[in-house]
């Protein structure tokens, strides 16, 4: 494990070389004169910037008062860690993988329990919803994607909901966003300059590797990956390879991953499991492990272009073991469903199995993603319920 932290040696300073020398002194009175009022500039410009961000951060924080209720908090998408405190977590430990095995009816009784008893409360309903935006990573994935409707995507994402809804709502104009865009890499940097239009502080993430079916050399798939995070991606949504999770080679799946990993440098690596091709539970547990070993940041369960896709009983094994991952190294791994989550039912029910598997900690875009090119639109739909009575028509949602 990488956990630890290196202690680097600190390069003494010689006291002599802080030493004023006199002669250098009165010969260049002018420079240290200038040196002087710059370190004072930078200071006033520094504090200016401080006062500035505090005031902004202020403005964004009431947004979790704006929704009834205090549970779940919402807070603003731009206070994420940065991507760079982000510590490698790889680890192998192919003998756990192997010995692994997933009991088949446990998972369907725990999750027939989860939907009929513990469901979110109606008045809970809202703010959950308004948080769910938050966990969105708002993907076009279309072979027809261009410029002009990337730039249409990151303006969904930076403002989810209607000046009408958030007013009623009480939720500030512009402060609530989506988690991420999700593109193609070839549309990388068109949603980068869309969002950076906006002045959106949202990331882009990219599908790469050979999405969806990632049936192509691993050179290529690694080249992707570098293009896309050139091209400004901070996340990127690799698929793994499914002839090696079927052939039950976990060490060779394992490597490609950690090359992955490198490839990705600083940004996220989401992995995509594709789990409607692992034929089975037990398989998505251990390619679950694997990938959590390689140093992915979220596993993901599908690319949306499987026959099945994102199932509670799936997700319910994917959690389990990112649960069993934390428990055994301390470190904690996203999870992204994604294919096929359309309806704000789907959405509480995959935010109630979080909550109850992995705890309110999980609940925050940190560590949970919905993948979704049509969910935000039922979500708008419905809080305009709770907020007039009466659901929205089409062209009372313009960007829908
Ligand atoms: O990763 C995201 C998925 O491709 C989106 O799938 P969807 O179009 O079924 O929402």
């Amino acid at each position: 494990m990488d956990k630890k932290t290196t202690d680097e040696k600190v390069p003494r300073i010689r006291k002599s070389s802080l030493k004023v020398k006199e002669n250098e002194k009165n010969v260049k009175p002018n420079r240290e004169n200038k040196t002087r009022e710059r370190i004072a500039k930078e200071k006033k410009d520094a504090k200016k910037t401080e006062e500035k961000r505090n005031t902004e951060e202020k403005e964004k924080g009431k947004i979790s008062k704006a929704v009834r209720g205090t549970n779940p908090k919402i807070t603003p998408n731009n206070q994420k860690k940065s991507t760079s405190s982000i510590l490698p977590k790889k680890m192998s430990n192919l003998g756990w993988v192997n010995r692994s095995c997933v009991n088949d009816q446990a998972v369907k009784n725990r999750v027939q329990d989860l939907l009929s008893s513990r469901l979110i409360h109606a008045d809970q309903q809202v703010e959950w919803l308004a948080r769910s935006i938050q966990c969105i990573d708002l993907t076009t994935l279309a072979g027809d994607d261009c410029p002009s409707n990337v730039a249409r995507l990151c303006s969904k994402a930076a403002h989810p909901l209607s000046d009408d809804l958030t007013n009623a709502l009480q939720i500030k104009h512009g402060l609530l966003t989506t988690g991420a865009v999700c593109v193609y890499p070839a549309r990388v940097a068109d949603a980068c300059l869309g969002l950076e239009r906006l002045g959106a502080n949202i990331p882009v993430a990219s599908v790469a590797t050979g999405f969806p079916t990632g049936q192509t050399s691993l050179k290529i798939r690694l080249e992707e990956i570098e293009f896309a995070v050139a091209n400004g991606a901070k996340e990127i949504d690799i698929v793994i390879n499914r002839e090696l999770a079927l052939s039950q080679n976990w060490g060779e799946l394992y490597n490609e991953l950690v090359e992955m990993r490198k490839a990705c440098g600083e940004s996220h690596m989401k992995s995509i499991l594709a789990v409607g091709e692992l034929c089975n539970l037990t398989n998505i547990y251990k390619a679950s492990l694997v990938a959590m070993m390689a140093g992915s940041d979220f596993i993901k369960t599908s690319t949306g272009k499987e026959t099945v896709n994102a199932t509670l009983p799936i997700g319910l094994v994917m959690c389990r073991a990112i649960r069993a991952y934390n428990r055994k190294t301390g470190f904690k791994v996203g999870f992204k469903p994604a294919g096929g989550i359309r309806t704000s039912k789907d959405v509480l029910q995959w935010m109630t199995l979080m909550k109850e598997e992995l705890g309110d900690d999980y609940l925050t875009s940190d560590l949970f993603r919905i993948g979704a090119s049509a969910l935000l639109n039922d979500i708008e739909r419905n809080l305009g319920n709770h907020a007039t009575g009466g659901y929205l028509m089409a062209e009372e949602m313009p960007m829908a």
